[in-house]
């Protein structure tokens, strides 16, 4: 999905207000292992280096990561250029001369139960279009964009990612399973009602429970979401 330009991730991301693409990315198993980057401006795949930080780094989030830890575990780096595609520079245009809102959505995300029992989110996103340079969204925070914890559930958000920020959204989720016996969709909505839409701000996540339940929510106009199951795949809107 970072590859296609359609989604606001990897090429074709929304543009920061000077025209240029900081990606941020964030993955997170349910053993309580994360990693996570922020403003890449040349890794192709900025969600395969947040695995290498998990994997193979004592940290857990980078800012602008080396190029050379990412050549160095086989990731692919490109010119800056790559990112920019002309229908994100005309949409910049269109939103810096008022024509249309700024995009705040379009993030990738991915949640997977797998057959051990192991519970995993990811999440990779260009912000928001006219963001200021430097602006970090909620995507590459674990417990505000992504969280997954075995047992319980897998998260990945989308939307304005300073609310997911200030409302802690995913890991505000996995408390009220936790700690609220909650179950996945009674959580999710519980905090979408607190968190998100009481601040007035729109957004969606995808979520997984321990027993494979699958829910898309969203206050947004619409979200795209995928399940597969076994060989069953579900297209959702
Ligand atoms: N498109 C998005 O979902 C934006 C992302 N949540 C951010 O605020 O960076």
């Amino acid at each position: 999905m970072e590859d296609n330009p359609l989604f606001n991730a990897g090429k074709g991301a929304a543009l920061t207000m000077s025209g240029g693409v900081e990606c941020d990315a964030s993955v997170m198993t349910g053993d309580g292992a994360a990693g996570a980057v922020t403003a890449c401006t040349r890794i192709k795949n900025p969600i395969r280096l947040a695995r290498v930080v998990k994997e193979h780094t004592p940290h857990v989030l980078l800012i602008n990561p080396d190029v050379d830890l990412a050549t160095s575990h086989g990731i692919d780096v490109v010119d800056p250029e790559y990112f920019v595609t002309p229908a994100r520079q005309e949409q910049l245009r269109r939103i810096l001369a008022e024509e249309e809102a700024p995009l705040r959505h379009g993030t990738v995300g991915a949640v997977a139960l797998d057959s051990h029992g192991h519970l995993a989110a990811a999440t990779s996103t260009g912000g928001i279009s006219k963001q200021f340079n430097g602006r970090v969204g909620d995507s590459p925070i674990i417990g505000a964009g992504t969280f997954a914890r075995d047992g319980a559930c897998a998260l990945s958000c989308t939307g304005d990612g300073e609310a997911f920020l200030e409302g802690c959204v995913a890991h505000d989720i996995y408390a009220r399973m936790a700690f609220g016996r909650l179950n996945l969709a009674e959580a999710i909505h519980a905090t979408f009602d607190e968190e998100i839409t009481r601040r007035g701000s729109t957004g969606g996540v995808i979520g997984i429970d321990a027993e494979g339940q699958v829910v898309l929510a969203h206050n947004s106009e619409m979200m795209f979401a995928a399940c597969k199951n076994g060989v069953r795949i579900e297209v959702w809107t």
